[in-house]
C-alpha cells in the first residue's frame, strides 16, 4: 500500500494540514495518510508545546470520518527527540509492505538539509511538499531536489498552528481554520487562552 506519513506539532492540527494531506493523497496516488503527532520535535522549544494528550486529541477529531486518515502514536510513545529518520526506519522494518512518502509543507522542505540523517531519509522515502504563501524552498541541494514532488496546482494556505493560537488568545473565533470538534475541544479544554 502506498502510505503518507504526515508528521507534525499540530499545536493545533488546522485546515492547512489538512488540505496538505488531501492534496498529497492524490498527487501521490496515496491509499492512507498517517498523521504522527510529533512527543518533541526536534526543533522546537518543549516548554512551549502544548501538552502531547491534548495535540493527539486534536488530531483524531481531526480526521474522524474519513477512513483514509489514521492517527499513529508511536512518536509520543518513544523518549527523546522526536526523529523523523528513527520513524521511518521503524515503520519500514515492521511493514515492509508499504511504500511511505513523507508529506511536507515549504517551510519543512527548506528545512529539510539540516534534517538529523537527511541522506538516509531520502533514500527510504519521496517527499511530497506543498507551497506555503510566503515561504521559497529554492536553492535546495540536489540530493533533496531529486527526491521532492511539489503538488501540482495545489491550493495553498497561510493558515498555521501559530496563527490559530493568536487569534484564539484574541478571543477570535476559529471558526473554518480548524474543524468544528477541534475548535469545540479547545475551548472545552481552555486551550491558547480562550
Ligand atoms: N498552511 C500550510 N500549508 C502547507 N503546509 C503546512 C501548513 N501548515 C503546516 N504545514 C506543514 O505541516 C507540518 C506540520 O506543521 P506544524 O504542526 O509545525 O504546523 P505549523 O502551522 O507550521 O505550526 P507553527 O505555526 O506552530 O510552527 C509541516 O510540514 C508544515 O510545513
Ligand atoms: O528528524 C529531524 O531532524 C526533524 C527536524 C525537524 C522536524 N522534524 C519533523 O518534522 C515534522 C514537522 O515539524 P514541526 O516542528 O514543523 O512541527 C515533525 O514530525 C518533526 O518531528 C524532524
Amino acid at each position: 500500500m502506498r502510505v503518507g506519513i504526515f508528521g507534525g506539532t499540530f499545536d493545533p492540527i488546522h485546515m492547512g494540514h489538512l488540505l496538505l494531506a488531501q492534496q498529497a493523497m492524490e498527487t501521490a496516488s496515496l491509499e492512507q495518510v498517517w498523521f504522527i503527532p510529533a512527543g518533541e520535535p526536534p526543533h522546537k522549544q518543549e516548554n512551549e508545546i502544548t501538552p502531547a494528550q491534548h495535540r493527539l486529541q486534536m488530531v483524531r477529531l481531526a480526521v474522524e470520518g474519513n477512513p483514509r486518515f489514521l492517527v499513529n502514536e508511536m512518536e509520543l510513545k518513544r523518549e527523546g527527540p522526536s526523529y523523523t529518520v528513527d520513524t521511518i526506519q521503524i515503520l519500514k522494518e515492521s511493514t515492509p509492505e508499504h511504500d511511505f512518502f513523507l508529506l511536507v509543507g515549504a517551510d519543512t522542505v527548506k528545512d529539510l538539509p539540516h534534517w538529523y540523517k537527511i541522506k538516509k531519509i531520502l533514500q527510504l522515502v519521496q517527499v511530497i511538499g506543498l507551497g506555503r504563501p510566503g515561504v521559497r524552498a529554492e536553492g535546495l541541494p540536489d540530493f533533496v531536489t531529486d527526491r521532492l514532488q511539489w503538488i501540482p496546482g495545489a491550493i495553498e494556505t497561510s493558515i498555521s498552528s501559530t496563527a490559530v493560537r493568536q487569534r484564539a488568545k484574541c478571543g477570535k473565533s476559529l471558526r473554518y481554520l480548524v474543524p468544528d470538534p477541534v475548535y469545540q475541544y479547545i475551548k472545552e479544554h481552555r486551550l491558547y487562552g480562550t
